[in-house]
């Protein structure tokens, strides 16, 4: 069943799904701009992110999908604009910069980029660990501290199971079917707890059986109480997952959409086109 249906026949009529307050949001973008030299990017993009959302991005190709990405994940800096996120401890939305990846992965946001940056000839844990392997022993500083390989296999292994995937830490990963690859990114992306994991395209490459995975590993995402934003061509995919569809049309946010069932799909296709306005 899709979100849309489920919503229809479940949904709490009073409050519809995303309805949201400022309360909900976890993310907050204020009027974000990205100029590269005279090329308008993003102009003035103000959107709230909701607490444990799935929200989905959509547009054509130049739209600025991929831009509004890169500055949420600190790949690059935004020209102007804002970004606040919810401190858990005090509750309130705070200024965060994002000037950097670091930056970003320590605000609690987490990029799984289209290429998905993996290490093809390397097995899945050093994937999964990579830039972040845990080390054990240094005992007084006179034994060198090494990479704590055991840690490193057993707890792929849960973070893959946790996501609905089953895969040998040792695997080579370029022998891995893409939506299993996709998956090592994603439990990559989990290893430091994220609050919001941006998706870029992950059913891009993936047979239409390993986007079936993508798309239950969304919902196993949300489920575990993660906010989702996900960037996709393919509007059944929104359809099927998302809680909320964000429009982009040349650099402009042109509308914000509850998946409750209402939305037509010749509308959304005009409205990324330019044909509705
Ligand atoms: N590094 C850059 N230098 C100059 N212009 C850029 C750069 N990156 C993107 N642009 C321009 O910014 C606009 C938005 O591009 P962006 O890649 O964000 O769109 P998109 O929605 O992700 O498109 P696609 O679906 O094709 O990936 C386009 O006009 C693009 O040509």
């Amino acid at each position: 069943m899709s979100k849309a249906d489920e919503q229809t026949v479940d949904g709490d009529m009073t409050t519809p799904a995303g309805a949201g307050t400022d309360e909900d949001t976890i993310l907050s973008v204020e009027n974000v701009s990205k100029h590269y030299g005279g090329v308008v990017a993003l102009e003035d993009v103000s959107l709230s992110i909701k607490d444990n959302e799935v929200l989905s991005i959509v547009g054509d190709n130049g739209a600025g999908k991929s831009t509004f990405i890169k500055l949420l994940s600190g790949v690059i800096p935004a020209t102007s604009g804002t970004f606040r996120m919810r401190n858990e401890e005090t509750g309130e939305l705070e200024h965060i910069v994002l000037d950097s990846p670091s930056m970003a992965k320590r605000a609690g946001i987490e990029t799984v980029f289209q290429d998905m940056s993996l290490s093809m000839q390397h097995d899945v844990a050093s994937n999964v660990f990579m830039g972040r392997e845990p080390t054990k022993g240094g005992l007084r500083g006179k034994l060198l501290r090494r990479i704590d390989r055991e840690y490193m296999e057993e707890r792929s292994i849960e973070a893959l199971d946790e996501i609905g995937f089953e895969i040998d830490p040792n695997a080579v990963t370029e022998e891995l079917s893409g939506g299993q690859q996709q998956a090592v990114a994603v439990a990559r992306a989990l290893i430091s707890d994220p609050r919001v994991v941006i998706l870029d395209e992950p059913t891009a490459e993936v047979s239409v059986e390993g986007s079936q995975k993508i798309l239950d590993l969304i919902e196993e995402l949300q489920a575990s109480g993660k906010t989702v934003i996900f960037i996709t061509h393919n509007l059944q995919e929104v359809f099927d997952v998302a809680d909320r569809v964000a429009v982009l049309r040349s650099g402009s946010l042109v509308a914000e959409l509850e998946n409750d069932g209402t939305i037509d799909r010749e509308d959304l296709v005009g409205r990324m086109t330019g044909a509705i306005q």
